[in-house]
């Protein structure tokens, strides 16, 4: 098995008025190189903050990083600047510079890696083929719908060519209709690209209809890894059941 991504014994403590609040501890997590992972779990179990600890938006106090082979923890700023244009990431809340067409904002980061203005452009071209918008290209985000921002994003997190796409709650804001579509998309990147991803989500039908594996957070721990089951189906439980029950399907739940 090939790791792409390792935590190794990462926590992360906030200070608050009333105190520290561990929102992550000492969690050690392997990514399967060329997988699409998920981390579920319920809101404010450290997700987030996990995540954002894979491109070093977020430092642990404790613990280490590796992406790739290189360990960011303890790289300079520049170092890491470098370090994150391999890793990709996209939001709920899709992010987009508003003041920005389509296809200036899929060109900000090739903007900053001073690429070269036809290169640049053919780029931010196959980018918005790759997820269908060639047509939006000048269009400015206010007038897209939930589905086509995210998509816009997607392709801005691929300007890069990346071998890492992070994903927090990337469904959470859109509808059932469009949230398989952008599953979809984000398995095409996968499958054509072969772009690790990990996604963070509280959605277990996200979970069933595109993760390889998944890891189940609670209050700041990785408490349980497992490999899904494709097509595992709807699970309907009478008890109180572990999110691997839910989403393997064993004892105490039935299909429908
Ligand atoms: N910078 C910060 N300062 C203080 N507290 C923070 C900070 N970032 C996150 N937290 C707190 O840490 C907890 C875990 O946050 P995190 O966003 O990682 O959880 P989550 O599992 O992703 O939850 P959600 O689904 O609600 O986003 C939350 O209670 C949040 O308020």
């Amino acid at each position: 098995m090939k790791l792409i991504i390792h935590l190794q014994q990462v926590s992360r403590t906030f200070a608050l008025p009333e105190g520290t609040f561990d929102v992550v501890k000492s969690v050690s997590l392997s990514i399967e190189r060329g997988a699409i992972h998920g981390i579920i779990g319920a809101s404010g179990a450290g997700k987030s903050t996990l995540l954002r600890m894979m491109n070093a938006l977020e430092v642990p106090d404790e613990g280490t990083v590796t992406v790739s082979g290189q360990k960011l923890t303890g790289l300079s700023e520049t170092q890491l600047r470098d370090a994150r244009r391999s890793i990709g990431m996209i939001f709920q809340h899709f992010n987009l510079l508003h003041n920005r067409t389509v296809s200036g904002n899929v060109a900000v980061s090739l903007e900053l890696a001073k690429m070269h203005k036809r290169e640049r452009e053919a780029r931010v071209q196959e980018c918005l083929r790759f997820v269908g918008l060639e047509d939006k290209a000048k269009q400015y985000p206010s007038r897209l719908s939930g589905g086509q921002k995210q998509r816009v994003a997607i392709a801005r997190a691929l300007a890069n060519q990346p071998s890492v796409l992070l994903c927090d709650e990337p469904t959470s804001s859109l509808d059932p209709n469009t949230t398989s579509e952008i599953l979809e998309v984000l398995r095409h990147v996968n499958e054509t690209l072969g772009v690790t991803i990990v996604i963070v989500t509280h959605e277990m039908d996200v979970v069933r209809s595109i993760c390889d594996y998944v890891s189940v957070m609670e209050n700041g721990q990785v408490t349980d890894t497992f490999a899904m089951e494709r097509s595992s189906g709807v699970q309907v439980s009478r008890t109180p059941l572990s999110y691997r029950e839910q989403l393997l399907g064993k004892a105490g739940s039935e299909r429908v």
